[in-house]
Order: C-alpha cells, then sequence, then structure tokens
C-alpha cells in the first residue's frame, strides 16, 4: 500500500508524466520500503566488512594481504575514498573488522569457512545494521576478495573461472590466468557442494558472509540497501539465490570495471543507476550512487502536486 500511495503522489506532481525517469520509479521504490509516500534520508548508514582470505596463497592480487589490515586503520582515521564520499552524505563510516589475522583457508585445498565461520560472519553483519537507517551502504575491504567473489558467481551461476574474473586491484594477464585457475580449482575441489549457503562457506569469505548478513537484516527491517561493485554482488547473489524476493530492497548502485560485474547484475535483475569505471569497492560506488538516489527522494517528497501549485492540466 506505501508503494501504490508513493506511485500516486509520483502521478500527481508537476512535471509531465515520467519525465523524471529512472529518478521517479527510484523515490517510488524508496517510499514502498520506507513506508510512506514522502520518504526520506536523513539517516543513510555505511558499514565495511573486512576479511582476509588463504586463496591469496595462489598469487590472485596486485597486492600483499597486510594491505586489508592497513586499510582499515585508513578507514578509522578517514582517509580512504569511502571516507570522503560518506562524508558528503553525513553519514560516518562503520567498520567491522573481521578476524583480520586469521585468514579464511585458501579454497583450492578446502572448504574457506567451517559452518560456525559462516554463521558467526553472518551474524556480524546481520548485528551491524542499524534499524534506525533509513538506507544502508554496505562496502568490504578484503585483499584478494574479487577471486572470491569470482568463485562464488561461478559456482551460483555456472561457467568458468575465465567468465568470472577480472583483474581486480591491477593484475597483469598472468595474475588474471591465476585467478582463474584458482577459481577453476575450486569449483573442482567443491563440486558436490550444493546449496548457496553451503557455497558460501565453501569459497565465500567473512566479508563477504557479513555483507550478505547485513542485506538479509535490513530487509527485515525494511531499510532499502545501495548494492556496491562486484564484490557485494557477489555477496547479494547468495541471498538471491538463497531466497527469491531476497534483493527487493537492494538498488545496483553502479556498474564496476570489474569484467564480469555486468554479467553478474544481469543474473540479479538489476540495472545500475551508474556507470563511472569505478573498480576500488570499500562501498564507494554505492556512496556516489547515493546522491542520483537522494535526487530521487526529494523530487517524490518535495514537489508540489498540480493542485497544490494551481498548475492547469494534471
Ligand atoms: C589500497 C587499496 C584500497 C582498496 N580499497 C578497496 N580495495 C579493493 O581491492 C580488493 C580486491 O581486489 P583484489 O582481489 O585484486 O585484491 C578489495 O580489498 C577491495 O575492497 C582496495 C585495494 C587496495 C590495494
Ligand atoms: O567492483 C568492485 O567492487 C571492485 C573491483 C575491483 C577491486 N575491488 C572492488
Amino acid at each position: 500500500s506505501a508503494l501504490a500511495a508513493a506511485a500516486q503522489r509520483n502521478g500527481q506532481l508537476t512535471k509531465p508524466p515520467g519525465a523524471l525517469g529512472r529518478l521517479e520509479e527510484v523515490g517510488i521504490w524508496i517510499g514502498g520500503w520506507q513506508g510512506r509516500a514522502q520518504p526520506q534520508i536523513d539517516h543513510p548508514q555505511v558499514v565495511i566488512f573486512a576479511g582476509n582470505h588463504g586463496v591469496t596463497a595462489q598469487g590472485v592480487s596486485a597486492f600483499p594481504s597486510e594491505v586489508t589490515v592497513q586499510m582499515v586503520a585508513n578507514f578509522r582515521h578517514g582517509g580512504a575514498a569511502i571516507n570522503q564520499l560518506a562524508r558528503l552524505h553525513g553519514a560516518e563510516v562503520e567498520v567491522v573488522a573481521l578476524e583480520l589475522d586469521r585468514p579464511t583457508a585458501d579454497f583450492t585445498q578446502g572448504p574457506a569457512m567451517t559452518e560456525a565461520e559462516t554463521v558467526a560472519a553472518l551474524q556480524a553483519g546481520w548485528n551491524a545494521v542499524s534499524p534506525k537507517a533509513d538506507i544502508l551502504v554496505v562496502g568490504e575491504m578484503g585483499i584478494g576478495n574479487t577471486t572470491v567473489a569470482a568463485a562464488l558467481a561461478a559456482k551460483l551461476f555456472g561457467g568458468t573461472g575465465m567468465d568470472w574474473v577480472g583483474r581486480g586491484t591491477g593484475v597483469d594477464d598472468a595474475g588474471l590466468t591465476r585467478k582463474a585457475k584458482a577459481v577453476d580449482a575450486g569449483l573442482a575441489r567443491h563440486a558436490d557442494v550444493t546449496g548457496p549457503l553451503q557455497v558460501l562457506a565453501a569459497l565465500g569469505g567473512r566479508e563477504v558472509a557479513a555483507m550478505a548478513g547485513a542485506m538479509a537484516r535490513a530487509r527485515v527491517e525494511r531499510v532499502p540497501v545501495v548494492l556496491d561493485g562486484f564484490i557485494a554482488c557477489a555477496a547479494a547473489a547468495v541471498l538471491h539465490c538463497a531466497t527469491p524476493g531476497a534483493l527487493d530492497h537492494a538498488v545496483a548502485g553502479h556498474l564496476s570495471a570489474e569484467g564480469a560485474h555486468a554479467r553478474l547484475l544481469e543474473k540479479l535483475g538489476k540495472q545500475p543507476l551508474l556507470s563511472l569505471g569505478l573498480r576500488l569497492g570499500e562501498g564507494s560506488g554505492a556512496a556516489v550512487a547515493l546522491g542520483v538516489i537522494r535526487a530521487a527522494v526529494v523530487c517524490q517528497s518535495g514537489m508540489a502536486t498540480f493542485a497544490e501549485a494551481g498548475v492547469s492540466g494534471g
């Protein structure tokens, strides 16, 4: 009913029908999830989950694993890209570091996480969401996690390593081949694993599981979510494959430059709001898209109706 009320209000606003294009759809959608025809964004929440990955032993990143903990310190000191973008929206950056000194197991050798580790990471994500948030940006930091995301996507949707890997932090052709080989080895090792959550345990990582947990909690709290890039969408894909409609509360913030992001968005049935060639993660693309979402919300909520403004033709 909130969605219908928001759509009805949209139809009365002082503009030709549809003239605000996709902004209208976004404004109505936010109204539906917030349960009001005049949605607002006063309390955006930005949370970043960090984890380390055993699969980095396969030489899959252009950067060493220490960068994960170093970037966590940078987030806490306000020096990262996401800090600047969050500040633009009056949001703090909350950082949840998940056992950085205990990387997940190398998924080419065995399951990345035990069931208990997977549940703990899902719960960390679940617990991080503020029910008072009116929109949520979920970001990540974890050297090696574009390989993890590629492995998850390949296992959930089919295809080979080469179909799903990209250059991540900027690996060369040899690095790209090592990534594809690692994903293929993971697929072979975990060929008998079925079920999205079991796949998450076998091939995922703590920050990826935590992102999925946060997105699920947001759905329950009716908090709209802005999806970031390839890794965030791989986390979202676990929910999508587990439960139809699990991502109804999520909008794709942007199309990342990571090779297979377009294919992944297609699998999720999501159209990105922006395409700026970003390939950073941290929730940065989602935070940039938040500006567009705010534009949709101010129009939906602040415009006068034809009747209010005395404009003819509504
Ligand atoms: C300084 C720095 C800051 C980052 N912020 C996000 N990422 C991004 O890069 C990583 C994934 O790429 P790969 O799979 O190639 O390791 C993730 O940590 C992601 O968030 C960063 C990477 C670096 C080096
Ligand atoms: O799409 C992303 O989120 C991404 C791409 C490259 C590196 N880190 C993140």
